[in-house]
């Protein structure tokens, strides 16, 4: 099925995600900040500053303008960072179609609000949650793009819409996978980048890989108990936007959170890596707002409190790892 997609933001996986979008049949338009990023995609078919290595398909074209980019788009990707997105999307709501397909591809939840990324889309644009699709699972950008075969999920509470946006992203690369649990769905990808900020501190510390088994599955265990609390189903942190997509951040080194939090676990502090990071490393605001949800929910959410005490506390890593092993024994 042909859509005509627009996808604002040019950064990794706003790129990648454009690639995919054109790989599988659409037209695509790219809306980058920045107009030499646009001029680049246009004249090479390249995204030089995050995705230099990638050719990307010539149904695929970029532009500045927003408006020229969203008037007529039948699927609207939203691909820029979390905590920008409210600001962002107020720019664009009154462009968006009425028929539109809306489609977040963030993993953040926002600082103040505590609101998952649709919660924002609905709130912002306007639009019923039927509207509002979540993509989400193991997709590192780079790796997508080089077209090495993985799966994702298409969630959304209208099953029509979420078999609509999979047959429009399925290529031979990606399989996705639709799932109607929007909000396990986003938990799980928000979450992920916390405990992968702890994987690479742990990683950084020299631990090995009891240490790394243990945060990701007590890491999984909180997630699945902040999503329960909020009507998730249980089962979606076992699957690729749960379990897979943590163990994919926490292994990779392509993982903008999981470097972070080395640079955290080797000594840095959170501005000199901030300073040497130009990526979104989404878990580092998100472990306040993952923190204040859990908090407002009374649910226990342990490594995500020790993160945000590291990264906002000035709490050294190694006592935050103590803090974490003499707490109270408890069953699993
Ligand atoms: N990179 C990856 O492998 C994956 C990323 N994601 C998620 O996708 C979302 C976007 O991530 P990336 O594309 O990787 O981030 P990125 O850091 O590579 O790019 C972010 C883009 O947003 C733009 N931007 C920054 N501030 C902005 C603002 N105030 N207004 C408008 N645009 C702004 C940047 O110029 C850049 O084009 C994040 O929530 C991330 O967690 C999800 C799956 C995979
Ligand atoms: O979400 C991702 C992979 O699914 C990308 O993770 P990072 O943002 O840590 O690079």
């Amino acid at each position: 099925m042909t859509e005509r997609a627009v996808v604002l933001g040019a950064g990794s996986w706003g790129t990648a995600f454009a690639k995919v979008l054109g790989d599988a049949g659409n037209q695509v338009t790219i809306w980058s900040r920045r107009p030499e990023v646009a001029d680049a995609i246009n004249e090479r078919h390249v995204n030089p500053d995050y995705l230099p290595q990638t050719r990307l398909p010539d149904q695929v074209d970029a532009t500045s303008d927003a408006a020229s980019a969203i008037r007529g788009a039948d699927l609207v990707v939203l691909a820029v960072p979390s905590q920008t997105l409210r600001s962002n999307l107020a720019e664009w709501r009154d462009l968006i179609g009425p028929a539109a397909t809306l489609i977040s591809l963030m993993k953040g939840i926002e600082l103040g609000t505590t609101r998952r990324m649709s919660e924002v889309i609905c709130e912002v644009a306007g639009v019923e949650q039927d509207r509002v699709v979540v993509v989400s699972g193991p997709n590192l950008a780079p790796e997508i793009a080089q077209e090495q075969p993985a799966a994702t999920v298409v969630a959304c509470s209208d099953p029509g819409r979420a078999t609509l946006v999979q047959k429009s992203m399925t290529t031979r690369y990606l399989r996705p996978y639709t799932n109607d649990d929007v909000i396990g769905c986003e938990l799980g990808g928000a979450v992920k980048n916390v405990i992968a900020l702890a994987y690479g501190m742990a990683a950084a510390l020299g631990f090995g890989d009891n240490t790394r088994a243990t945060l990701v599955t007590r890491g999984l265990a909180e997630t699945a108990r902040l999503g329960v609390a909020l009507g998730a189903d249980p089962l979606t942190f076992a699957g690729l936007a749960g379990l897979g997509d943590l163990v994919a951040t926490c292994a990779s080194p392509l993982s903008r959170n999981r470097s972070f939090g080395e640079r955290l676990g080797r000594g840095e502090t959170l501005e000199q890596a901030q300073a040497a990071t130009r990526q979104t490393a989404e878990g580092v605001k998100s472990c306040l707002s993952i923190r204040d949800l859990a908090r407002k929910h009374e649910v226990e959410m342990p490594i995500t409190e020790q993160v945000e005490r590291v990264c906002h506390e000035g709490v050294d890593p190694q006592a935050a790892l103590v803090a974490l092993m003499s707490r109270e024994t408890k069953p699993e």
